[in-house]
This record gives structure tokens, sequence and C-alpha cells, in this order.
């Protein structure tokens, strides 16, 4: 029997503008992910994809191919135009994720995904101490025992090396790998089956990017965590993706193993985005 996905993903669109007669055609000429009349942007077209337990999906594509966009949508953290979302853990992969009302998302976003985004100001909380950025996701996720979750706390933050005695600091007081490090144990705090990673060493120094990547890798292995890792960067892709999708104007233009996408890149683009890591 086939393995079920723990999450899939089918036709999942999202533009901004209420387009008109000539883009509203599934078929008609965009500028490349918007249409020349009247300018409304197909940020995301027609996404498919699953994802399996336990394995990484990269997705990569240049600035402005709709990957934060796909990030956003699969968070709720934007309502999407069209698509189906189905989470193995949720309804038992049989209810469309993006038709639930808010709280219902709220409830999945607690309890089955956690979030890391490249901004780390978007998913914490700079004043507050790192100890309460963790335990404000296990309270949201309806944890309510104090020392359970102080201790929860700890053990997260020495698994992703931030030592003990700055857990009462605010992530503001932090560097960016660090600051990328909290906001990693804070979406970790409840355990969630999947893990949406975007952009999250764009802008670290390449040895605290290494860091960052290597704890990524662990976290997956030891906690056989799914995860989505979003990327402009193949390199990155590379290290962590067991398989791969291209994302240009909006569209996947390529998807596979990511060792044959590098090795056999079929799209023009793809190659391009290959050939540059030579
Ligand atoms: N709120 C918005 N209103 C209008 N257009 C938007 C909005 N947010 C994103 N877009 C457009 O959607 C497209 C996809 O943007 P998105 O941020 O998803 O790309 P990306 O691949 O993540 O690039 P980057 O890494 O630079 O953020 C872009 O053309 C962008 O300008």
């Amino acid at each position: 029997m086939k393995e079920q996905p723990i999450l899939q993903v089918q036709k999942l669109s999202k533009q901004y503008g209420k387009g008109c007669s000539h883009c509203q055609e599934g078929t008609a000429q965009l500028e490349k992910n918007f249409c020349p009349i009247c300018k409304t942007v197909y940020a995301c077209r027609d996404i498919s994809f699953e994802l399996y337990r336990g394995e990484i999906l990269g997705i990569v594509g240049e600035s402005g191919s709709g990957k934060s966009t796909l990030m956003k949508s699969l968070y709720f953290d934007e309502p999407i135009t069209r698509g189906v979302g189905l989470l193995a853990d949720f309804e038992n992969g049989t209810a469309n994720i993006f038709e639930q009302s808010r709280q219902q998302q709220r409830l999945i976003r607690n309890t089955i995904l956690g979030m890391v985004y490249q901004n780390p100001m978007l998913g914490l909380n700079m004043e507050f101490s790192s100890m309460s950025n963790i335990a404000e996701k296990q309270i949201a996720a309806g944890n309510r025992h104090v020392h359970n979750m102080e201790q929860r706390s700890l053990e997260l933050l020495e698994h992703v090396n931030i030592p003990l005695f700055r857990s009462k600091e605010a992530p503001k007081n932090f560097s960016g790998g660090m600051q990328q490090r909290v906001q990693i144990a804070k979406a970790l705090s409840n355990n969630p089956p999947v893990l949406l990673l975007d952009e999250v060493t764009t802008g670290l120094d390449l040895s605290v990017q290494a860091d960052v990547l290597d704890l990524i890798k662990s976290i997956q292995r030891e906690l056989n965590i799914s995860m989505i890792v979003v990327s402009h960067d193949l390199a990155v892709i590379r290290m962590l993706a067991d398989r791969t999708i291209v994302m240009l104007n909006g569209q996947i233009i390529e998807h596979g193993l990511t060792d044959q996408v590098l090795e056999d890149p079929q799209h023009a683009y793809t190659q391009q985005l290959v050939y540059s890591l030579l």
C-alpha cells in the first residue's frame, strides 16, 4: 500500500488583485507572474505537491517566484485564492485545511505546524525572554503547567545550543544566528509533525549559516519531523532536501529527488541555477 503523505497540497493558487477578463482565463499570457492588463499578481499558480513523514522537501526559486507566499499560505498567515490542503494529522487527511474556521486553523497551527521565518521579528517577541517566547507557543497549544513549560523551554534551548544562563534574556540581545536558534526552539516546542522553514539562513554569515543548517539536519534526524525548506540558494537545498521543487513565476517548473534535479536539470532555469553552483 502506498504511504499516506503527511501533507498534500492540490492546485493551490494565490493572487493579489481581482483579475480581469484577459487573465482569468487559465491559458492567458502573463508577463512573468502578473497580468499585463490589470496588473493582478499571480503569486502561486496551481501548486501541487506531497510531503511524506520524516522527509525534507526543498523549494528553490528566485526572488518573487512565490516561495514565501506558499509558506505563508500553508501557515494561514494569508488566505489563499483557491486550492486544497490535506494534513494526515487533521481529520485523517479528509478535510481541506484552507476551508476551516479561523479557530480550527489556529488549532492546526498550534498543534501540527511549526514555522521559522527569515525575519526573526516575525517569529519572536524581541522584548520577551527566550523562555517566554517558547512558553507562548506551548500555552497556545493548550499547555498550562508552568514547571513543565519551563523544563521544556530549557531542554529546547539546550538542544539548539543557546547557553542556558542566557535563557531569561530577550532575543533582541542575541546575534542573528542565535535568534534563528530560538525561533527553531519555539517552533519545535509543541512537537509539530510538520516544520516550515522560510529562508532561515539568508543574511547570516557563512559559518553561522552552516551551524544553523547542521542544527536543522540533526533535528530532522533525531525527531523525524517532516520539513519544507524554502531557499533561493540551491546550496542550502542541496545540503538539506531529499526532494526538491523548483518554482518560477508562481509555478512549479521542475520537481524530483534533489540528486536527480542537481545532476540532470531539465528546465533551462534549473540548469542555470545548477551551473551557478559549480
Ligand atoms: N501583499 C502583496 N501584494 C501584492 N503582491 C504581493 C504581495 N505579497 C507578495 N506579492 C507578490 O507575489 C509574488 C511572489 O512573492 P513572494 O514573496 O512569495 O516571492 P519569493 O519567492 O518568496 O521571493 P522573496 O524571497 O524575495 O520574498 C511577487 O511578485 C510579489 O511582489
